[in-house]
């Protein structure tokens, strides 16, 4: 596979188009801005999958997420193929379905044979819903409920158990149901590896002062516990997930080689681990100077430092998994706006204002990021202004892009935020009652609707108006 970075040519009308004349499937979808199937079509609009964005705003309204489905499968399966070539053991690929969790996104990566991380009841059983076979879905989270980890057992799916209660509550449900004929529930452990890496404080997960996981200095109790209880709990595995959009490499190299001695240090007390998940984490290009590796760039230290480790302690390889979310989904999306109001304040900046904002893409607001925009019917046309893309929402912090470099923008406009593939419509709310945007998946000069635009009917029908009151 080729590294091809940094992203884009100027020579193809667009400078944040992927390169033209190439394998697409020789790029890392992380390291584009734009999806690779981007083009500039004829009438010089941004064209994704085959389908002009003009046309698919006034098909499907806006804001709406555009989704390709070729690089969203490119990327499967570049991380499918890359474990397969450097690993000699047995790998599994887990997506990491927080970043976007729906029955169609499930089904696409179920279908490359990637297995789906969870983290909720809902997740769960949309990843259900959807097909995916239990055998292949991992459930998450630091604060599982009772119902939750009853569904999640009966499902036949695997438990990451997360802390000392949780392990306690799993016990109590399966002395509850231990039978003849009961199976043991299957489960992982994870642990916070005390390693640090270079991104927000809010997507840091790996340092010792972390909500998630078991501390790793209580290994031995908890392993003996484990022990006490094999007949319900067949303890499979170990995790570890230390952070999100990180572009260091050392890190997960130095978690592989942590996670075999932990491994080393289990089966030396009567345990039988031979599954290790490390997570996700690896980053994608949301502006021109981000630099994160390509997913084979990502995938193959690991599978070196797994390897390198095992091989020096004489210890047979174990299964390896990972769980990527961001690297698989964020750039293979975007979101198309209208431009509506403007507002200009002499010498300091020009506000232009789209119709969504932070209900639909809460990151700016929530962890400060950055995003790039084009005009999707002016992809061709000479840059000329620095705007600042507003929401439409009753905040002042409703600010999309700070400082976007457009051509000059007008009302009606279609303007598109690029890299909100992960982390936008699962982190979307109804603030200020926006209905949630719809979502259509392209290919091959097909739009397929795969979520549908909330209606005002949609917002009050959770609504109860309690008699006194109507
Ligand atoms: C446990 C776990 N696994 C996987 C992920 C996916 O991370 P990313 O989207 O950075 O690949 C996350 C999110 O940070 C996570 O918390
Ligand atoms: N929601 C975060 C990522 C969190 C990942 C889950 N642990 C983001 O948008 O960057």
């Amino acid at each position: 596979m080729v590294s091809t970075h940094p992203t884009g040519v100027q020579d193809s009308g667009n400078k944040y188009l992927p390169p033209k004349n190439t394998d697409n499937k020789n790029l890392s979808p992380n390291q584009q801005l734009l999806p690779l199937t981007a083009r500039t079509n004829n009438s010089g609009h941004l064209e994704i999958g085959g389908c002009d964005v003009v046309t698919l705003v006034q098909q499907f309204g806006s804001p709406l997420y555009i989704l390709d489905e070729e690089s969203l499968r490119t990327a499967c399966r570049q991380y499918r193929d890359s474990f397969q070539n450097y690993y000699k053991g047995e790998s599994q690929v887990l997506y990491a379905s927080k970043a976007w969790n729906c029955l169609a996104v499930c089904a696409i990566v179920a279908s490359e044979g990637l297995g789906i991380d969870v983290a909720s009841g809902g997740e769960l059983y949309t990843a259900l819903t959807a097909g995916v076979t239990p055998d292949k879905i991992y459930f998450h989270s630091n604060n599982k409920s009772r119902e939750e980890l009853i569904y999640a057992s009966e499902s036949g799916c695997t438990i990451v158990v997360d802390n000392w209660y949780e392990l306690s509550l799993l016990v109590e449900l399966g002395k509850n149901n231990s039978s003849e004929s009961s199976v043991p529930i299957r489960i992982m452990l994870r642990l916070t590896p005390g390693i640090d890496c270079h991104t927000h404080e809010y997507i840091r997960t790996g340092q010792l002062d972390s909500k998630f996981g078991f501390d790793p200095n209580h290994l031995d109790e908890l392993f003996e516990e484990i022990n006490k209880h094999k007949s319900i709990l067949n303890c499979v595995g170990l995790h570890a997930h230390i952070g999100s959009q990180i572009f260091e490499r050392q890190p997960h190299r130095d978690l592989a080689q942590l996670m075999v001695k932990w491994l080393q240090n289990a089966n030396s007390k009567g345990l039988n681990i031979t599954e290790l998940n490390l997570g996700g984490g690896l980053g994608i290009t949301y502006i021109e100077s981000d630099d994160p590796p390509s997913i084979e760039e990502w995938v193959k230290p690991i599978c070196e430092a797994i390897e390198e480790t095992c091989n020096t302690q004489n210890l047979p390889l174990p299964k390896l998994l990972c769980e990527p979310g961001r690297s698989l989904i964020g750039t293979t999306c975007v979101t198309a706006y209208t431009v509506g109001s403007s507002k200009k304040i002499p010498g300091i900046r020009t506000y232009i204002a789209v119709d969504g904002g932070m209900s639909d893409n809460p990151r700016p607001i929530t962890y400060q990021s950055v995003y790039r925009a084009v005009i999707a019917n002016k992809m061709s046309a000479p840059i000329t202004e620095t705007v600042t893309i507003a929401g439409k929402h009753c905040e002042s912090g409703d600010v999309l892009i700070k400082d976007a470099t457009l051509p000059t923008t007008e009302p009606g406009d279609i303007l598109v935020v690029m890299g909100t593939g992960a982390y936008n419509y699962s982190m979307a709310s109804n603030y200020n009652r926006l209905p949630r945007s719809a979502a259509v998946l392209v290919e091959l000069g097909e739009a397929n609707l795969i979520l549908r635009r909330e209606t005002y009917q949609d917002l009050v029908r959770q609504d109860c108006l309690p008699e006194k009151l109507s």
